[in-house]
């Protein structure tokens, strides 16, 4: 897969077939849309190509800032490719490139420098300055510039009945199966591994402490849960903690995973955890004693769940 950092980058001497849209999660709604776009590229001599949006549009039209995604630029990235996307263009989704008036938008960028041969939307696309633009509007430019347009219609959206506002809210709530039902594989989150108190070893459970650095990347709710985490491309098991560890203390949030089957010194490693399922909430012991004892329960309930 190739990737452009803005529509300007974007050169090829191939039609292309076009989606856009900000695909957060790349979720099994999602997929049917990519795989559409994929799909009429065979045999042609066209390229698939997705614009998604750096900054989420709801983060600069609603400042709503303390929205939290389920990807970074670089896990959708990943997908993408997995999927076998032939392009992917990321735009600066900023004021300026927001005022793009509807034609302006469908003339310089679609025409001019993505050369579409066709565009696969949503009925219910709206794009341009003030989302002033809908599906209609984009027939017909179509007609204008000669290049097809392939509606997804309600029925096929709704039938998937999914959206990354539905994750999201899953995950808030520590519903982990649900969320990755509709996601298709399991939430996941890359992190690298710091110091913590080096007091896990001392109970028999060492954890290796994650910071994830991308602030809007979604963190799951507090509580224990079964995971799996890839350390130099190779799977492991385990059990995870997001929480403040109450028993010891008044501490910022942690996120932790006692790694099973392993003993190697991970600092400084970037890792990737996947959520599996919730184990419980977090819980205040009264010793560290009773904190063992629930752990040796968690993992049982861990590699239950696992095999
Ligand atoms: C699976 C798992 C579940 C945990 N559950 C709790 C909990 O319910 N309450 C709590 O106070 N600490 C909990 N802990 C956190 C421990 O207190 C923590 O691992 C210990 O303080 C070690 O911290 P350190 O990595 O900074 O040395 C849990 C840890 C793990 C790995
Ligand atoms: N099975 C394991 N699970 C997690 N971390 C492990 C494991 N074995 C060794 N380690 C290493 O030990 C560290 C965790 O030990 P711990 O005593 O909890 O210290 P800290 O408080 O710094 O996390 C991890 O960051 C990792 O480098």
């Amino acid at each position: 897969m190739k990737v452009f950092n803005s529509i300007f980058d974007f050169k090829s001497d191939k039609k292309t077939v076009v989606t856009l849209g900000t695909f957060d999660g790349v979720h099994f709604g999602h997929k049917s849309i990519l795989n559409k776009l994929i799909e009429s590229t065979i045999n042609s001599d066209e390229e698939s190509l997705v614009l998604t949006f750096f900054s989420h549009p709801r983060m600069i039209l609603e400042q709503d800032s303390d929205i939290k995604l389920l990807n970074t630029i670089e896990e959708k990235a990943q997908l993408l490719k997995e999927l076998g996307i032939h392009n992917l263009v990321i735009q600066k989704f900023d004021n300026s490139f927001s005022q793009l008036l509807p034609e302006d938008f469908v003339k310089q960028v679609l025409v001019d420098i993505f050369n579409v041969k066709k565009i696969i939307i949503g009925y219910d696309h709206r794009f341009g300055k003030n989302r002033a633009a809908d599906i209609n509007d984009l027939i017909a430019f179509g007609k204008k510039y000669n290049f097809e347009v392939e509606q997804i219609s309600a029925e096929e959206i709704d039938n998937v009945s999914i959206s990354s506002t539905k994750i999201r809210t899953a995950l808030q709530s520590g519903n982990i199966k649900l969320a990755n039902e509709y996601l298709g594989y399991p939430y996941f989150i890359n992190g690298k591994v710091v110091k913590g108190k080096q007091l896990g070893r001392t109970i028999g459970y060492p954890t290796a402490n994650i910071v994830v650095s991308d602030k809007y990347k979604l963190i799951p709710a507090i509580g224990v849960y079964a995971a799996y985490a890839i350390i130099n491309d190779v799977k492991y098991y385990g059990m995870l903690n997001i929480g403040t560890n109450p028993t010891i203390g008044d501490n910022p949030l942690t996120i932790e995973m006692n790694i099973f089957d392993f003993d190697e010194d991970i600092y400084d490693q970037e890792i990737e955890i996947g959520f599996i399922d919730k184990i419980r909430n977090q819980q205040k012991f009264n010793s560290l004693d009773e904190l063992k004892l629930a752990l040796s329960k968690d993992k049982e309930f861990a590699l239950n769940v696992i095999k």
